[in-house]
């Protein structure tokens, strides 16, 4: 099995390709796709990239969306751009998180695409020398919230928006380098009391335990408070900014570098399995009922 996961990541690592930034102006993300899953605006003034989720409904995370996002940090890494706010098209959604339908009745080969080009994109955002901010300006359950964990500073929109990480309220399980990000950002108590319970905090809830920095009524406030955070680093070196990042980032960055296999093979085991499956399926069931 190992082999065939091997194989995947060494297609997925070389799936990336590469284009050069004209300068500091608009750009679209990959594929000359007409309608972009990200969207990337860079300010000529400041040299900070806004990146805008835009997959409608929901900004789920699957493979095609991580891949475009994959590309797009390597892009900005290239160009030397200043900073990266994270923030979605949408009014009412941040992402809803990982794709359910990317795990669901998937085989397992498709499956550990779909993983391994996630555990590859969260690596590139959460250690990327570039200063992160999530602008919050929706819901962000689950890998919407392991989103706007990977960034440095999170502003969100409140007070009627919802973040967490609710896996368990789905029958399935949070990997161990979500919760090592929610621990960073809140502590091992509140982590083990919201994880457990699969908890969606309230924009305020949210910034009375430390899981956001800042709480701001519409998404334009949120994103004049993500490019004053930017702005903080204006003065300090780059090389000694970034290598103090990857060292306050350790755990998760040498977690996904050493587990990188195990964590895919317990992934595919435990998502297949039928009762991950089951769960899966109320859940999905669940959210149709509500649309409808
Ligand atoms: C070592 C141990 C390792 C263990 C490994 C175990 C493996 C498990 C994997 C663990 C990780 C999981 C992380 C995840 O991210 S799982 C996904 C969790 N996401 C959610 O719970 C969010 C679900 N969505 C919502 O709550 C709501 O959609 C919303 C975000 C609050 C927005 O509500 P709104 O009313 O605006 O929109 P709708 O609900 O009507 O949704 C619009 C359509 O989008 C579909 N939808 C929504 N979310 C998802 C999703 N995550 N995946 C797929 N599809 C989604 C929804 O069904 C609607 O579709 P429709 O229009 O066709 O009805």
């Amino acid at each position: 099995m190992a082999g065939i996961y091997r194989s995947t990541r060494y297609v997925l690592q070389n799936a990336f390709g590469s284009r050069s930034l004209p300068g500091a102006v608009r750009f679209y993300s990959q594929k000359p796709d007409p309608a972009p899953l990200i969207n990337v605006d860079v300010d000529s003034k400041t040299g900070v990239a806004t990146v805008t989720m835009n997959s409608p409904p929901v900004n789920t995370l699957n493979t095609p969306f991580l891949n475009e996002m994959g590309g797009v940090i390597k892009e900005l890494e290239k160009n030397k751009t200043r900073g990266l706010i994270l923030t979605s098209s949408s009014n009412s959604v941040f992402s809803a998180g990982l794709d359910i339908m990317e795990m669901y009745k998937a085989p397992r080969d498709q499956m550990a695409v779909f993983w391994t080009t996630l555990q590859n994109t969260w690596l590139s955002l959460y250690r990327t020398g570039i200063p992160t901010v999530a602008a919050i300006n929706g819901h962000a359950p689950a890998g919407g919230c392991l989103l706007a964990l990977s960034c440095e500073y999170r502003v969100m929109v409140g007070p009627k928006f919802t973040i967490g990480l609710n896996e368990t309220q789905l029958g399935i399980v949070a990997p161990p380098w979500f919760l090592i990000c929610m621990r960073e950002a809140v502590g091992p108590r509140q982590t083990e009391l919201a994880l457990t319970s699969g908890k969606m905090f309230t924009a305020t809830e949210a910034l009375n335990i430390g899981l956001v920095d800042q709480l701001v009524s519409n998404k334009e406030e949120a994103l004049a408070e993500a490019h004053k955070f930017i702005a903080r680093f204006a003065k300090i070196p780059p090389l000694a900014r970034k290598l103090t990042k990857e060292f306050t980032r350790q755990e998760g960055i040498k977690y996904m570098e050493e587990k990188m296999l195990d964590d895919l093979e317990t992934f595919v085991d435990v998502a297949s399995s039928p009762s991950a499956q089951k769960g899966m399926e109320m859940y999905l069931e669940a959210l149709k009922k509500k649309s409808t």
